[in-house]
């Protein structure tokens, strides 16, 4: 055994809970297999065996779970119980376990299998537990002991609620296991997990090159970094990938649409008998993730080296015995998940590199001791010298790969602005700062043609920013084709509609400036009215000093004539500034 296993078995077989935090790869999976194995062959063939033995187990019930955090994880937990399992001896009953995960089969059919199957032990992700628990022929109430493998993520905000919830419908006097390398990062929502009095097993590892006081890193683990120019990035990862000596190697990429660009720009752009490439994340369907997480598992290969692309949904618990170098193209956002991604090399004592790559020029330099406070501690490692040639020559055809298809570019911009997304969200902000970071470095690396308009750019400064944005010569968008036919075929009938709509909205600004010629016309008529009324006013005028001078007796009734003329003037004035009115309403 190892020594977690030789702590957590004897306590959690009998009636302990226990909370387990131990390095990566140190067989944390078998600690806590075999007693969920002992508590189920216990209850299945101790039946017959007296009076006081419990009822069968009936239809519709299950005996114990095992909770991981992704898909990927669960299917390798239940290979291990299978693994176990196929030894037992052919005249004892059955035990057998069911995977219950999205996108593999639909809950329905979930539930056939279970009450068809009777099978005690189920290994499932939260969201299909919840949904297939909800059913009615679904029991819960014979159910002995609980496993949450991965116990901080799925504790964490995004599985927390759906967690709590499943372990609400378990019967109170079950046992209850939390395993992790990483548990202390839960925190208070260890007990909204309903444990009794839990024990604490802690295996740290003694290699004091690798961690400070807290062990958390195994000792057969040795976790680099290395300072690069973001312009280099990319091609400082090929040239580790191409020189370094390994036969496995996981690379963890910020996002899926950065590990599909990568993929595709690696798997047609480098030595395909030198390098294979694998690619996983979370876009893909449940199938395309297990079936890739197998054939790079069981790429044997004496000719080349076997490289698993992904994002952090393989950073935590895959098994992959041979990995034997993991890079990190970035850290990760959240620090707890460093050490799950460094922990998928140096697994069992094998020995095992994990490098990270750091930013030069920014503030990234402070992750390293930034990690050392959490326990780890981080050896610098030179990056590589990127040859010349070798630059010109990938760059050329990185640029021309892009330029055979519109659709290749879009994919590297969205890559970017993803990326960038992703750096935001980084816990530690004040290490990873928008403020300072090398945004034109970083689109040169990803190959981009043109430096996309985004919230961030507002860190550049303009005399750096490109003309037009371009980072090589300016591209004709126009004429820059999709290779697929059909979606070159739309592009160019929307060109052309965008075209003609332009030519309308021009016609149209044309003609709304017409109206407003009218409008301006009409002010010039308003203004020839005035002058029309002034000239009325001084006849009116004229009018009344002639009568004035014929009949100054008359004084009172001219006045009172005046007044009739003021009036009606009013009255004119008045229907003719809403007759003014109104044409403005016509506007
Ligand atoms: N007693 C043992 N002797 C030798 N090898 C073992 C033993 N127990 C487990 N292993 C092997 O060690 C490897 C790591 O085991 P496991 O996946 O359970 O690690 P873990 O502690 O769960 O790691 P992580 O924290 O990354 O999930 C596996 O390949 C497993 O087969």
């Amino acid at each position: 055994m190892t020594p977690v296993q030789a702590s957590a078995i004897p306590l959690f077989s009998q009636n302990k809970d226990v909370v387990v935090e131990a390095v990566t790869g140190s067989g944390k999976t078998l600690a806590y297999a075999i007693p969920v194995l002992q508590k189920v062959s216990t209850r299945m063939y101790s039946v017959s065996e007296g009076d006081d033995a419990p009822e069968p187990v009936k239809k519709g019930h299950m005996l114990a779970m095992v909770i991981a955090p992704t898909r990927e994880l669960a299917s390798q937990i239940q290979s291990v119980f299978d693994l176990i399992l196929k030894y037992l001896p052919d005249d004892k009953k059955n035990i057998s376990t069911q995977l219950l995960v999205g996108s593999l089969t639909s809950v329905r059919q979930d539930i056939e299998l279970f009450v068809d199957n009777r099978h005690q032990i189920l290994i499932g992700t939260p969201g299909r537990l919840l949904d297939f628990m909800k059913s009615k022929y679904v029991h819960t109430s014979s159910l002995e002991i609980a496993v949450l493998d991965e116990a901080d993520k799925l504790l964490d905000l995004s599985f927390e609620t759906d967690v709590v919830l499943i372990l609400k419908q378990l019967p109170k006097q079950r046992r209850t296991g939390l395993f992790s390398a990483t548990i202390s990062t839960a925190g208070d929502s260890i007990f909204r997990t309903g444990m009794n009095n839990p024990v604490k097993v802690v295996v740290k590892s003694k290699n004091p090159a690798v961690t400070t006081g807290s062990g958390s890193a195994p000792a057969s683990l040795s976790i680099k970094y290395m300072m690069i120019n973001s312009e280099d990035k990319i091609l400082s990862l090929i040239e580790l990938l191409t020189q370094y000596h390994y036969k496995k190697a996981i690379v963890y990429f910020p996002t899926c649409t950065s590990v599909k660009y990568f993929y595709n720009v690696f798997h047609n752009l480098l030595l395909k008998n030198l390098l294979l490439f694998y690619s996983l994340h979370g876009q893909l369907q449940t199938k395309a993730r297990l079936k890739t997480l197998e054939a790079f598992t069981n790429d044997n290969s004496l000719v080349n080296k076997s490289v698993l692309m992904t994002t952090d949904v393989a950073a935590r618990g895959i098994d992959i015995p041979d990995v034997d170098l993991v890079i990190q193209l970035d850290p990760p956002t959240d620090p707890a998940v460093f050490l799950h991604r460094c922990g998928r090399t140096g697994r069992a004592n094998k020995v095992g590199r994990a490098i990270v790559m750091l930013n030069n020029n920014t503030r990234e330099e402070d992750y390293i001791g930034f990690m050392e406070v959490k326990g780890l501690i981080l050896s610098e490692e030179t990056a590589p010298k990127i040859p010349k040639d070798f630059r010109i020559n990938f760059n050329t055809k990185l640029r021309q790969y892009l330029l055979d298809d519109r659709a290749r570019h879009e994919l590297s911009i969205k890559a970017y602005v993803g990326f960038m997304k992703y750096y935001s969200k980084h816990v530690a902000s004040s290490i990873f700062r928008l403020q300072s970071f090398d945004y034109l470095g970083m689109a040169k690396s990803y190959g981009l043609l043109r430096l996309p308009k985004m919230p961030e750019t507002k860190y550049i400064p303009n005399e750096l920013i490109p003309e037009g944005g371009w980072l090589g010569d300016p591209v004709d968008l126009d004429n820059y084709a999709y290779a697929d036919k059909q979606k070159e075929t739309v592009r160019v009938e929307n060109l052309e509609a965008d075209k003609l709509k332009m030519i309308n909205d021009a016609k149209k600004r044309k003609e709304l400036k017409k109206k407003n010629e009218a409008w301006s016309t009409k002010v010039e008529s308003k203004e020839t009215k005035q002058e029309r009324r002034e000239k009325m006013k001084r006849k009116r005028d004229a009018i009344e000093k002639q009568i004035l001078e014929k009949d100054s007796s008359d004084e009172e009734e001219v006045k009172e004539d005046w007044k009739d003329i003021v009036r009606s003037n009013k009255k004119k004035k008045t229907t003719s500034s809403s007759g003014m009115q109104g044409s403005f309403d016509d506007l």
